[in-house]
């Protein structure tokens, strides 16, 4: 099974949720897209406790399957073999109801990943700027391709990708909000 993450029951009170819809009527998947570092992790947890989902994590999940960490298959096997791999997850995944899926950055790459997130959830797209991703990952060893200069990677992978997490049905910008303020814009606009 996948490795899902165990979140504390709805916490909050889901009549905040615009439409005040209960837990049963929600349920199709939330998929997170978005630069590293915009923080789908983080609000994907928030999100899934909010509303009784359970978080998948892409990156953890690849890693479970894989048996080693994500730096480790990038050294070991490259890039391109990481990316077979999370597609593989993702379209695994995909087959299951009620989760939060919290995608790497890259998931979006694939044009194939981008076409069945449309058709397996209701996709939110996270944004940050430049400065603020750095400030967020600096510091960090597990993105490997951050390795390096992380300025210039940042505004480098920023710009090769400015255009590939459009398909989102919703575009969030974390700048200058917490995570639980991310997390409730999210549920302002899901409608199950
Ligand atoms: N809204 C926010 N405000 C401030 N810090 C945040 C916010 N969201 C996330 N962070 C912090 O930014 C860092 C990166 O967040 P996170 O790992 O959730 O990003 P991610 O989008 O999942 O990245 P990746 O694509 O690499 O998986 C973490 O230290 C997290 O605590
Ligand atoms: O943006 C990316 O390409 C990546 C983001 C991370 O979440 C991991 O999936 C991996 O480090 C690659
Ligand atoms: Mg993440």
């Amino acid at each position: 099974m996948f490795n899902l993450i165990p979140v504390k029951a709805n916490t909050s009170p889901i009549g905040k949720h615009k439409r005040g819809v209960g837990l049963n009527q929600v349920s199709q998947n939330i998929i997170l897209i978005g630069m590293m570092g915009t923080g789908k992790t983080t609000v994907g947890r928030l999100v899934a406790e909010r509303l009784g989902f359970q978080l998948l994590d892409l990156d953890a999940e690849i890693e479970r399957m894989e048996g080693r960490t994500i730096p480790e298959m990038f050294a070991e096997e490259g890039e391109a073999y990481f990316r077979k791999a999370e597609s593989r997850a993702l379209h695994n995944v995909l087959a299951a109801k009620r989760l939060v899926i919290a995608t790497g950055g890259g998931a979006v790459l694939n044009p194939d990943n981008c076409a069945a997130m449309k058709q397996g959830g209701w996709v939110a797209a996270l944004t940050a700027d430049a400065e603020t991703i750095i400030e967020r990952v600096r510091g960090d060893a597990n993105r490997p391709l951050l390795a390096g200069d992380v300025e210039e990677r940042v505004r480098r992978i920023m710009a090769e990708r400015e255009d590939k997490y459009r398909f989102a049905d919703v575009t969030i910008d974390t700048v200058g909000r917490s995570a639980d303020e991310v997390a409730t814009e999210i549920l302002t606009h899901y409608r199950g």
